[in-house]
């Protein structure tokens, strides 16, 4: 996901639309659920929907790839506490993962089964309900939260074989509104799941960043008072079965502007890193979450580590959830490349960032570099 344009302060002060639960929307708005439906097996993907082949190729595709298979790193987190050694050795691989592919993968992490599993269940209670109940929450343009097409859809001149989701997590969640808004069968256990797995994330989310910076010779203290501060969103994505999946695009290639991005993707598969000129599957392994460095993970590691390119892709038979928790700076706070000598970067704020990414997309880092 490309989080964000404008001014995110607006679009967290979103309120429930002011229209009861049984009232019709005039308005509709055809999206990839509804369009999945209509389309029998056989029938053609709408012009719009169809990507040029050079698009969507999979590396997998080409068997001359599978002969030495690449895989991105899982990581093991059972035994961090057994002793210093141990936790320095996951270290390591968290950051020679980060370095190498900007994503890897975390098994043994804590995180109960069944925190995800409610989530992932409420998620796709989400995405079937009416067309007309997930407008209510549609996203207004130019904020970053509520129901729709990715908002790096403007970037290209096909659509997304995907619909998504964003809420605001903790310190501000926004999950009663939502609930509201949407009219989902019981308020209290939407946002029970939900704060659930936000609390879950959240952990996650600031254990593994101590331990990624850890050794940038910054000092941790300083480091973990900053990303104490840090916000969360919940962003769900669903890919729906699709006809004719090697001419469709479930999410295009982006970095995501967070700064750590953890995605639990289940057991279907479709999401794919770039590393050199190929694309690599990252293949579903039970229980593991995946975790993506983000452009802020980028600019504050001064390019030590570097955002994932990456890109979902979609099949005939399966429909697929992935269910993303980015990790953020606040949208004001300065975001600096912690003690290098040489910083590469300017400050910016998130919002800052933002701004300039919704302009300039895959631009965007580099527009904040200083002049050598
Ligand atoms: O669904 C996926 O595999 C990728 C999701 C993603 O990249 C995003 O939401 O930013
Ligand atoms: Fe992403």
């Amino acid at each position: 996901m490309m989080l964000g344009t404008t001014r995110l302060p607006s679009g967290l002060s979103q309120s429930p639309t002011p229209s009861s639960c049984g009232a019709q929307l005039l308005r509709s708005v055809s999206n990839v659920g509804s369009l999945s439906k209509m389309l029998e097996r056989g029938q053609q993907l709408p012009e719009a929907y169809r990507w040029s082949s050079s698009e969507t190729a999979a590396a997998e595709d080409d068997p001359a790839e599978l002969e030495d298979e690449v895989v991105v790193p899982v990581i093991n987190l059972a035994e961090l506490d057994r002793s210093d050694e141990r936790r320095k050795e996951i270290c390591e691989e968290m950051r020679s993962a980060c370095r190498e592919w900007g994503a890897f993968q975390v098994v043994n992490h804590g995180v109960p089964d069944q925190v995800v599993e409610r989530a992932r269940r409420t998620s796709l209670d989400l995405f079937a309900l009416p067309e007309s109940d997930k407008l209510r929450a549609e996203r207004p343009p130019g904020t970053l939260f509520g129901y729709g097409a990715t908002r790096m859809a403007s970037f290209f001149n096909r659509l997304m074989w995907s619909e998504a989701f964003t809420m605001m997590g903790s310190p501000h969640n926004n999950f009663e509104a939502y609930a509201r808004k949407l009219c989902v069968h019981s308020e209290q256990d939407f946002c029970k799941s939900f704060e659930e797995y936000d609390k879950a994330m959240r952990g996650l989310a600031l254990l593994i960043t101590d331990l990624i910076l850890h050794g940038l010779e910054a000092s941790e203290e300083r480091i973990h008072q900053h990303i104490r501060n840090f916000w969360g969103m919940i962003h769900m994505n669903f890919y729906p079965p699709c006809p004719s999946p090697s001419e469709a695009m479930g999410l295009a290639s982006h970095t995501d502007s967070s700064c750590l991005t953890i995605m639990h993707q289940g057991s279907v598969g479709g999401l794919q890193v770039k590393r050199g000129d190929k694309w690599i599957a990252i293949k579903p392994v039970p229980g593991a979450f995946v975790i993506q460095v983000g452009d802020m993970l980028q600019l504050m590691s001064n390019n030590v580590f570097h955002s994932a390119l990456h890109r979902a892709l979609v099949n005939e038979r399966f429909e697929r959830l992935s269910l993303v928790y980015f990790f953020t700076p606040p949208p004001t706070v300065s975001i600096c490349p912690i003690h290098p000598s040489k910083p590469l970067y300017r400050c910016l704020t998130w919002n800052e960032y933002l701004q300039v990414k919704a302009k300039l997309f895959m631009g965007a880092l580099d527009h904040f570099l200083l002049p050598e």
